[in-house]
């Protein structure tokens, strides 16, 4: 039987990458993406953006909703300050099966944690499993109808603090409007966002960053 997508992926980073050096997995995967399949990874233009953001949160701890194939959990986990950890939420197996291997192709199975899983049930095992008391930040990228309910559970179960910073991925495209219509509407967040374009094409997308305000 044929490959799949994610394991052509793989298979293009243990090629063209140098292991435990996260930023050649990036840049094999968006040469991948660019020049054989498009996936939807986070990809390089919007992928500035997230950096950029980790860098300004540098969180101590950090939690991911959709790992896909691991990329943007590199791009995250490479910036990390020492001792900091990211949780990473995976409900597809052939997914997690992929982006583990990138993942420790990287040499950031030490930082990063991933948590096989639907993010529906693993948020409120959060604080008694994993001994977290809040995520700095939270990243956004699963699928798209649930990230209100999922915000909404992260603030029942107590897991944002005052600053904690939610940054949502296509929000354009594919696009998430109850979740923006929350977040620039409701009164605990201050929401800004990043204009950009959809991974690898020339479609409108951006990220939407919002600072949770207790
Ligand atoms: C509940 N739970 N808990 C953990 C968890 C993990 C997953 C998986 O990681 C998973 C599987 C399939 C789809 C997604 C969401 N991603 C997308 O759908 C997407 C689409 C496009 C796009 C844009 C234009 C197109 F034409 C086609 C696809 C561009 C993008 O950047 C995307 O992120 C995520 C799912 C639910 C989960
Ligand atoms: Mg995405």
């Amino acid at each position: 039987t044929g490959s799949t997508r994610p394991q052509r992926l793989l298979k293009a980073v243990q090629k063209n990458a140098s292991r435990g050096d996260p930023q050649s997995v990036i840049s094999a995967i968006d040469r991948f993406c660019h020049s054989s399949e498009w996936a939807m990874n986070v990809g390089d233009e919007k992928g500035v953006i997230l950096d950029s953001v980790v860098c300004e949160v540098s969180p101590g701890c950090a939690l991911e909703l959709g790992t896909y194939c691991g990329y943007s959990t590199v791009r995250i986990g490479r910036l990390l300050p020492p001792g900091a950890k990211l949780i990473t939420l995976e409900f597809n197996p052939d997914y997690a099966k992929v982006a583990r291997q990138v993942i420790d192709f990287a040499g950031l199975q030490e930082k990063v944690l991933l948590v096989e899983g639907p993010s529906g049930d693993l948020i409120p095992k959060m604080k008694e499993q994993y001994g977290i008391t809040t995520f700095d930040l939270v990243f956004l990228d699963h699928w798209k109808d649930r990230y209100l309910p999922d915000t909404k559970l992260l603030e029942e179960c107590g897991l944002l603090r005052k600053g904690s910073i939610l940054l949502a991925d296509n929000v354009i495209c594919p696009g998430t409007p109850d979740y923006l219509a929350y977040v620039r509407s409701s009164p605990r967040y201050e929401s800004k966002y990043f204009k950009s374009h959809l991974e690898y094409t020339k479609v409108e997308d951006g990220l939407e960053k919002s600072i949770f305000l207790g």
